[in-house]
């Protein structure tokens, strides 16, 4: 579980985030939400460390990131995978090399128990038969399946994604949206997904935050977003065609 507490944070004297407390529990898919310069990715930056807040706290099971020393630190980020838009994989080395990589940075493991490691994730998403593979010989589907097998390869606790849908053809995005859910659950991992995909928002949100300039202004999941009171929620919801549909309007 990770619990964000009061969290402020200013650039230049801007107020970017604005006192947002939320409880991101395990075994869920968390989704932030919300439109463009909202202050989604400065949160997430916030919650994993790349920006200090100016106030509050980012527990991750209890454990205060932002005021445990150094070590601690270091073993709440061993613990933490990420899933990056554009899949960011390393274009020179195979699909099992880019998985096997945290693995060779992060840990003593031995060279057989490594080998094993990798084969368990890329089979769990699919891909033991393009482990030799270039990331540029396989499609976007299934490089974002290299993204995930790598972000929990080290056996992670958390994950977070930042727009894991992006570039992808609606089945597709489908089939990564239920792999993530699927893992999350699987593994009873604390997942963090920033979107701005309905169709994702719909199918997987269990914990839905919104966010707008800076505040979080609702909190609910997939069954009752629909009926959300927000003006600004609303004007979200209803800028999408699939959502005017569901609700029966033009
Ligand atoms: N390093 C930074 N220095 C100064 N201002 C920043 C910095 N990073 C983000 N901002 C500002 O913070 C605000 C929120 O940006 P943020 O990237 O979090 O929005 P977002 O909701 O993630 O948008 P998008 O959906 O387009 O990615 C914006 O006004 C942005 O200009």
């Amino acid at each position: 579980m990770i619990e964000i507490k009061n969290i402020q944070k200013s650039f230049e004297g801007k107020t970017v985030l604005s006192d947002i407390s939320a409880t991101f529990e395990k075994g869920r898919t968390n989704m932030i939400i919300g439109a463009s310069g909202t202050g989604k990715s400065v949160l997430l930056k916030t919650i994993v460390g790349l920006f200090s807040p100016d106030d509050g706290e980012v527990l991750y099971d209890q454990r205060d990131f932002h005021r445990s020393d150094r070590k601690e630190q270091k073993k709440i980020r061993s613990e933490i995978g990420m899933l990056f838009q554009g899949s960011a994989l390393f274009d020179s080395l195979t699909v099992a090399e880019n998985v096997r990589f945290p693995l060779n940075v992060h840990s003593d493991m031995s060279e057989s128990e490594k080998d094993d490691r990798v084969n368990f994730y890329l089979k769990r998403v699919g891909l033991e038969n393009a482990a030799h593979k270039m990331p540029s010989e396989i499609s976007g589907g299934m490089q974002k399946r290299v993204g995930i097998a790598r972000a929990i390869v080290m056996n992670s606790q958390y994950l977070f994604c930042d727009e894991p849908n992006s570039g992808l053809d609606p089945q597709t995005a489908w089939m990564i949206d239920q792999l993530i859910h699927e893992i999350t659950q699987e593994y009873n991992l604390t997942t963090v997904i920033v979107s701005h995909d309905m169709n994702s928002v719909m199918e997987i949100g269990e914990y839905i935050m919104f966010m707008y300039k800076g505040l979080k202004v609702w909190e609910g999941d997939k069954t009752n977003i629909l009926d959300a009171e927000p003006q600004a929620l609303k004007d979200f919801l209803f800028a999408n065609k699939l959502v005017r549909t569901f609700k029966g309007m033009k």
